[in-house]
């Protein structure tokens, strides 16, 4: 293929995802918000999901690292070379003013990964890594500390080069080196993505390049503005979003096969499948491997009901007496399409519940702000659909409705999503409600398959039963 053809192809992979290209403020009233577009009683996961949309939200909604209990597995490349991990940051011997603006983001120790991984990254001579742990655990932070550690902040040229899959990300990325760097102002920071334009032999001095595979290709090869040579650590962050996105895959092994062969190849996935494993081989040689097992979810401590019902104003009368029966702090609702979350939304409000609507055609933003407006308390109820909850966890949550049944998309029980809606990870072992509403044969039926799935008896609810609600409260 010549440049300029891939050069073309790059800037159409790098358009902005679909879910944020047609992204508009949606302001009250918008026949949008309000459900009277043609498509909302599509169920939502007809609705494709990006997965980098996914990942944007969980970081714009994180404030803090996921802690997990699991043990860290580590495979060093040689067996026999001792295992470092750290307990605090000053182990690490980071330059002072790196300590200082890790202290600054409020880190007072390294993350469950962090501990194994830091002081690979760190050693000398470089290591390469590959590296995998739910979303939330440290990951960025800790390749920031890395590239930031390797600098020379003397030299004028790009000698990190981290990969991102969207624009977004790679700000956001760019946002963490420079919070970490902020006491560190020689070093400089460039992205190299879609938007800016530069000029073909230009010099790049920042001594971090971040970007996207396409420009980044574009910047070492078309236009010279990168001695691939003369990078000393690569970053490929977000390998399983990365290989979600056609052409992405093949862009950053050709930007790896660029680079000198003494350079750090660092990769970074939230998920470990086949597809991932194979990419991350290829990008990198003879790696030290750490994993970290995503905590399993239970629904030991988790109280479940089921309410029969014919219709959905049935159930929003169940629902209403649920509420006026039990004090319910915050509650997460579930519907199948956007047209009934819209409904309940508004019979909610009209009873005069503070009510978070989240819903599939908000721009990221807005959904991220949704999600942290709940997760302050300044609602107490959030609606939503499958697609749009998917991957976030409202930790505070006791109560969660399930106002119509998960279904997968051909409309049978989807057990995971039950699981992961209702279920609890062992350290918010805290005890939960759910209620299940069932409004036919076949979702009784649905229920049933749950139930025998994990072995849990789901107990009826008489909902016009004032004193039997009372009860499931305590
Ligand atoms: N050692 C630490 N102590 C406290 N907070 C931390 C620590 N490391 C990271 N964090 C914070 O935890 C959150 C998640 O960290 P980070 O973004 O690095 O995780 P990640 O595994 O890369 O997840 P994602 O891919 O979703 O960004 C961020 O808000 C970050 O500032």
């Amino acid at each position: 293929m010549s440049t300029d053809s891939w050069a073309l192809a790059v800037d159409e992979q790098e358009s902005t995802p679909k879910s944020i290209r047609n992204s508009r403020i949606l302001k009250a009233g918008d026949a949008a918000l309000h459900g009277t577009d043609d498509d909302v009683d599509k169920p939502e996961e007809e609705e494709k999901e990006d997965k980098a949309t996914q990942s944007l939200l969980n970081k714009l909604i994180r404030s803090n690292v996921v802690n997990n209990t699991n043990q860290v597995e580590v495979l060093q490349r040689d067996p026999n070379s001792p295992l470092y991990s750290v307990k605090t940051f000053e182990e690490l011997r980071l330059k002072p003013q790196l300590l200082k603006g890790v202290y600054e983001m409020g880190f007072n120790r390294p993350s469950k990964i962090q501990e194994n991984a830091l002081p690979m990254m760190l050693a000398e001579p470089p290591q390469n890594l590959i590296a995998q742990s739910q979303s939330g655990t440290g990951k960025t932070a800790a390749f920031v500390l890395a590239m930031l550690s390797h600098v020379d902040p003397g030299l004028k040229w790009p000698q990190c080069l981290c990969i991102s899959p969207t624009y977004e990300l790679a700000l956001q990325t760019g946002k963490v080196i420079t919070q970490m760097g902020k006491f560190y102002p020689e070093v400089t920071l460039a992205y190299a993505v879609r938007g800016h334009k530069m000029e073909r032999g230009v010099k790049i001095k920042e001594q971090i390049v971040i970007g996207t595979p396409g420009t980044v290709l574009d910047w070492c090869v078309k236009l010279k503005l990168i001695d691939p040579k003369k990078i000393k650590v690569f970053v490929l962050d977000e390998a399983d979003v990365m290989i979600a996105t056609q052409g992405h895959q093949d862009q950053s092994i050709r930007i790896q096969r660029m680079l000198a062969k003494g350079c750090q190849m660092l990769l970074f996935s939230a998920t470990f499948e086949d597809s991932v494993w194979k990419f991350a081989e290829r990008v990198v040689p003879d790696p030290n491997i750490i994993k970290l097992k995503r905590e399993e979810e239970t629904l030991d401590t988790i109280k479940q009901y089921y309410v029969l019902c014919n219709c959905k104003e049935d159930k929003f009368s169940a629902l209403c007496n649920i509420y006026g029966a039990i004090t319910i702090a915050q509650a997460m609702i579930f519907c199948h399409t956007r047209k009934m979350a819209n409904w309940l939304s508004g019979q909610l409000s009209k009873e005069g519940h503070q009510v978070a609507l989240l819903s599939g055609e908000m721009v990221v933003e807005q959904r991220a702000a949704v999600i942290e407006r709940f997760r302050d308390g300044k609602e107490k109820v959030l609606i939503t659909t499958n697609v749009c909850a998917r991957g976030i966890d409202v930790e505070q949550v006791s109560v969660v409705i399930n106002f119509d049944l998960p279904l997968d998309k051909d409309g049978n029980p989807d057990n995971e999503t039950y699981l992961h809606r209702i279920g609890r990870t062992g350290r918010f072992g805290k005890r939960g409600l759910a209620v299940n509403m069932v409004d036919s044969q076949r979702s009784m039926e649905i229920l049933k398959t749950y139930e025998r799935h994990f072995n849990k008896k789901i107990m009826r609810l008489d909902t016009d039963d004032i004193d039997e609600i009372e009860k499931i409260a305590n």
